[in-house]
C-alpha cells in the first residue's frame, strides 16, 4: 500500500525516466506521482546561459513529455519562482508530498531551502535525494574532516568509495494528473525572447543521451580514451557532457557500463583507458565538491594569493577571441568549434582559456561568461574550475608559470592539422607546418586570414611578471 496518495516530483537537471533517484522513490511510495517542471521566466539575456543551451532544453522537455506519455502520464510544465511555483501546484493537486533530487550549486541550494520552508508551512514533507553524483562533497574529505582543496588525494579518496547501484527502469507513475491541472506547452526559444540557435546541436533527450552512451562505450572510443584523448579532430571522448549536465543519463548508470565494460576488457590499453575515462568523472564531482565547500569562487579567486590581481586585457582582444580571429589557428578553430557546435574539445578549451588569460590578460571571468553563454554543457562548477585553473587562481590550478604554448600544442595533439582545417575554413589549403609557429615572412598564411595578434614569448614574459609582482606585495 503506498504511503501518499498524490506526490509531486519537481524535474531539474534530472530530465530522464531511467534511474532517477527522487522519481523512483516518488513512484514507489505513492499511488499517483505528478511530474512538474518550472521554467525560468528571464527574458532576452541571461548571464549564464544563451540560445544553444536552452535551445537544447526545449528539445530536452518535449522528449521528457513524450517519454511520461508512454506511462501515460502528462508533465505538468510552469513559468516563474520555483518554490512559488510548487506551492500552487501542491494546492490544485492537494500533494502530500514533493521529491527532488538535490543541486549542488548555490542558486540551486538557495530554491531547495525556499521549497522546505514552502512545505514546512503547508506541513507536508520534502524528500530530497542524491542523484546528479556518484558521491556527494561530504561523503569524500581528508582524514582530518574538512574538504580536499586540490584534485589527486580527492579522486584517490573517490576512487576507493563504494558506489550505489542503478535503479533501473521505472513502470509506473499512477494516474496522469487530472486534467484540470494546467501546463504550459513545451517551450521554445520565444519563451525566453532569445533568438534562434545557430549552433548545430546534437540529438535532445533521454533516448539520444543514451544511444551516445552506448555507441561510446560499444564502438570502443572508451577502449582507446587514454591514447587518444588529447586529440581534439574527430571523436575521441565521449561527449556526453550535455546528457550529464541535463541529467539525461545517470552518473551510476553511466559508472557501471564502465566498470563492465573495464571486466570485459582484454588489453592492458583497454583497462588503462576506462580507469583514465573514471577519473575524468571523478574530476567533475571534485569541481561541484569545490563549489559546495567554497561558493565565493563564483566572485574571486580560490587561490587567495591571487585575489585583485590586475587583468589589463583590451576589450578589443577579448572581441577578437571570442570571434576567433586572433591569428593562432588553433585558438581560432576552438572558439569557431564553439560557436558552431556549442561543444569545444578539452584540451582545446584548455589552450584557448589559457591564451585568453595568459597571452591576451584577459579576466578569466570574460571567458567564463563567453563559455557559459555557449556551451551545451556549460555548468558552473565544472566551468569556473577550468577557467580558473587555466587562469593559474583556483584549485588543482595549473601552477602560473606553466603557460602553454600555442604553437606547441598544436604540434602535439594536431599534428597533422585536420582539427584547424574542419574549424577554419580559409586555412583548408594550408600545409599543417604553418599552423605550428608564427609565420616568419610576416605574411598572412591565407588570404584574409589574420596574423597573429600577439607574439607569445613577449607575453609570457609580461604574465611572469604581472603574477610575480602580485604575489611579492
Ligand atoms: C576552461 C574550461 C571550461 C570547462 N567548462 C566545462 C563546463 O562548463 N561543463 C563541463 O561539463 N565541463 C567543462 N569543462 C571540462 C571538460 O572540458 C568537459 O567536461 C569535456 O570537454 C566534455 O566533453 P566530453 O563529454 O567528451 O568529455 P570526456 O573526456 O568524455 O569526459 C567525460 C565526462 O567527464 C567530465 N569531465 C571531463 N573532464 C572534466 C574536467 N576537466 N572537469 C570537470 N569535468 C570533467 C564531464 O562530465 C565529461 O562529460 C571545462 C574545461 C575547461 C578547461
Amino acid at each position: 500500500m503506498p504511503q501518499y496518495k498524490t506526490v509531486i516530483h519537481w524535474f531539474r537537471r534530472d530530465l530522464r525516466l531511467m534511474d532517477n533517484t527522487a522519481l523512483h522513490h516518488a513512484a514507489k511510495e505513492a499511488a499517483q506521482v505528478i511530474p512538474a517542471y518550472v521554467l525560468s521566466d528571464w527574458k532576452s539575456q541571461h548571464g549564464w546561459t544563451g540560445s544553444t543551451r536552452q535551445q537544447f532544453l526545449c528539445g530536452c522537455l518535449d522528449s521528457l513529455s513524450k517519454n511520461l506519455e508512454t506511462l501515460s502520464s502528462r508533465l505538468i510544465l510552469r513559468c516563474g519562482q520555483a518554490d512559488v511555483e510548487l506551492e500552487r501546484l501542491i494546492h490544485e493537486t492537494q500533494a502530500e508530498a514533493v521529491y527532488y533530487n538535490r543541486d549542488y550549486d548555490p542558486y540551486g541550494r538557495e530554491m531547495e531551502k525556499k521549497l522546505q520552508e514552502v512545505c514546512n508551512r503547508i506541513g507536508i514533507p520534502c524528500h530530497s535525494y542524491k542523484d546528479r553524483v556518484l558521491h556527494e562533497a561530504d561523503e569524500v574529505l581528508t582524514g582530518s574532516g574538512g574538504p580536499y582543496r586540490v584534485y589527486t588525494p580527492y579522486s584517490r579518496n573517490w576512487l576507493g568509495l563504494n558506489k550505489t547501484a542503478s535503479l533501473g527502469k521505472l513502470t509506473t507513475l499512477g494516474q496522469a494528473p487530472d486534467p484540470a491541472i494546467k501546463s504550459l506547452p513545451v517551450p521554445t526559444l520565444e519563451h525566453w525572447q532569445l533568438p534562434e540557435a545557430t549552433a548545430i546541436l546534437p540529438a535532445a533527450g533521454e533516448r539520444a543521451a543514451r544511444e551516445r552512451m552506448k555507441t561510446f562505450i560499444e564502438n570502443r572510443t572508451l577502449h582507446a580514451y587514454a591514447q587518444k584523448r588529447n586529440i581534439p579532430a574527430g571523436v575521441t571522448t565521449s561527449r556526453l557532457g550535455q546528457d550529464l549536465r541535463f541529467g539525461l543519463i545517470s552518473i551510476r548508470e553511466l559508472h557501471e557500463r564502465c566498470m563492465a565494460a573495464a571486466a570485459l576488457a582484454t588489453t592492458p590499453d583497454a583497462r588503462t583507458s576506462i580507469e583514465t575515462y573514471i577519473k575524468e568523472l571523478a574530476w567533475r564531482e571534485f569541481y561541484l565538491a569545490i563549489l559546495w565547500h567554497y561558493p565565493e569562487v563564483f566572485d574571486e579567486e580560490f587561490a587567495p594569493e591571487f585575489r585583485g590581481m590586475p587583468w589589463p586585457g583590451s576589450d578589443e582582444d577579448f572581441q577578437t577571441w571570442t570571434q576567433g580571429r586572433t591569428g593562432f589557428p588553433i585558438v581560432d578553430a576552438g572558439m569557431r568549434e564553439l560557436l558552431a557546435t556549442g561543444f569545444v574539445h578539452n584540451r582545446v578549451r584548455m589552450i584557448v582559456s589559457m591564451f585568453l588569460t595568459k597571452d591576451l590578460h584577459c579576466h578569466w571571468r570574460l571567458g567564463e561568461s563567453h563559455f557559459m553563454q555557449h556551451l551545451l554543457d556549460g555548468e558552473n562548477a565544472s566551468n569556473n574550475g577550468g577557467w580558473q585553473w587555466s587562469a593559474g587562481t583556483g584549485a588543482d590550478a595549473a601552477p602560473y608559470f606553466r603557460i602553454q604554448n600555442p604553437w606547441t600544442q598544436t604540434k602535439r595533439y594536431d599534428p597533422d592539422g585536420s582539427y584547424i582545417r574542419t574549424w577554419v575554413p580559409e586555412l583548408k589549403n594550408v600545409s599543417a607546418e604553418r599552423f605550428m609557429d608564427p609565420p616568419k615572412d610576416n605574411r598572412a598564411i591565407a588570404p584574409g586570414y589574420p596574423l597573429p595578434i600577439v607574439d607569445h614569448s613577449t607575453e609570457r614574459d609580461r604574465t611572469l611578471a604581472i603574477f610575480a609582482k602580485h604575489r611579492g606585495k
